[in-house]
């Protein structure tokens, strides 16, 4: 969240490292109930004169006072979204009906961080942002995608009924330094698995004391994956623009999830194994963005490529997990 201030840097400060850097004028208030979060990943502008950090579930009302409010709190990680159903679904109806009260309260600009899970198991392909969706209503995964699109429904809404700045970015699978090691998405998964094989074993044995690569079945299913600097930088300018969207954030380069694990073992780890496993209940064929709208409207594409915004990732892993290059 945003405040306007007039306190603009001093001379004498060194540049703000991005992401702050977007917002010299601003107060950062950040709110979090670490479910999924760490303050870890803060811990650099703690201190800082013009960041806040406050512990607060959105499930319960927020009074501050706010210009700009980026509405990203929620767990996205499947196997953290379906730990708690329930609670996710609070999080984002309750959560998104208090931010929006908050908006209203004080006039602010909202943007809801909605998913590309709101296209269900899609039977478009790929998903322009006019296409409804698949979605079961009853499955495991319902908490989220039809949790997700009431908060849409809300943010339009609020916007009709009361007049509410509304921005809404429907984000597709996003990866990048800082996951949590244990976040249970693919990239993450695949990149601490090849660190943790250990590769001097030999090059002729699998890496049978380490974890293979976990495809789960079939494997031919896709996604499309996006650097999280790319997906900083549409989000920010979806705020600063003057589209209500819904506008999709995503990469449009498209994997089967067997292909990411080859791509993984030929930069990371060429020892590792590949190991089909069981799969989840509902979990989508097909995901792919068309992204001519955030083309159009917020002059956005991704930069980076899946093959260079892997190693940057498996830099910060390595360093976490404390494995160097040499292991
Ligand atoms: N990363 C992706 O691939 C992706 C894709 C689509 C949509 N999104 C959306 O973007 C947002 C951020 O995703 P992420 O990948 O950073 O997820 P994440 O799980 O890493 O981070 C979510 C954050 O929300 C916090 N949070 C969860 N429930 C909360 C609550 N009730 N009150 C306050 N804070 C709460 C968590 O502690 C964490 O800091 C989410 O809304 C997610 O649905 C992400
Ligand atoms: O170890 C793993 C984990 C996952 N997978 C597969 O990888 C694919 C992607 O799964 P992820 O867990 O990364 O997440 P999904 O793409 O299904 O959802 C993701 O993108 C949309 C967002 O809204 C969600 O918040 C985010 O989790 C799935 O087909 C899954 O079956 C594996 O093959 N191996």
């Amino acid at each position: 969240m945003a405040g306007n201030s007039s306190d603009v840097l001093s001379p004498k400060q060194p540049p703000l490292p991005s992401p702050l850097r977007f917002s010299k004028f601003f107060q950062v208030i950040v709110a979090d109930n670490y479910f999924t979060g760490s303050k870890d990943n803060l811990k650099k502008w703690i201190g800082h004169p013009r960041f806040e950090l406050i512990r607060h579930d959105v499930t319960e009302p927020l009074t501050i006072e706010v210009d700009q409010i980026y509405h990203l709190a929620c767990p996205a990680s499947p196997i953290f979204y379906k730990y708690n159903p329930v609670k996710t679904i609070k999080t984002n109806v309750i959560g998104t009906l208090n931010m929006l009260g908050l908006a209203k309260r004080v006039g602010a600009r909202i943007l809801l961080t909605s998913t590309s899970e709101l296209y269900g198991d899609p039977l478009v392909h790929p998903q322009p942002e006019s296409y409804w969706g698949n979605v079961n209503p009853i499955g495991v995964r319902s908490c989220y995608d039809e949790g997700k699109r009431v908060a849409e429904t809300l943010m339009f809404d609020y916007h009709r009924q009361h007049g509410i700045e509304i921005r809404v970015a429907r984000i597709f699978n996003t990866y990048g330094p800082r996951m949590n090691i244990d976040d249970g998405r693919v990239v993450s998964n695949f990149i601490a698995q090849a660190i943790r094989c250990p590769s001097f074993l030999s090059q002729s044995l699998v890496c049978f004391s380490g974890e293979p690569l976990t495809v789960q079945s079939p494997g031919t299913q896709t996604r499309s994956f996006c650097y999280v600097s790319d997906l900083v930088d549409g989000l920010i300018r979806l705020m600063e623009g003057s589209d209500t969207g819904p506008i999709n954030l995503g990469n449009p380069g498209e994997f089967t999830m067997l292909e990411l694990a080859e791509t993984v073992k030929e930069l990371i780890n060429p020892d590792v194994e590949i190991k089909v496993v069981e799969n989840t209940p509902d979990d989508p064929r097909q995901r792919k963005p068309i992204i001519t709208k955030a083309m159009e409207l917020l002059g956005w594409e991704p930069k980076v490529k899946l093959r260079d915004g892997l190693p940057l990732m498996e830099e910060d892993f390595r360093l976490r997990l404390g494995f160097d290059k040499k292991n």
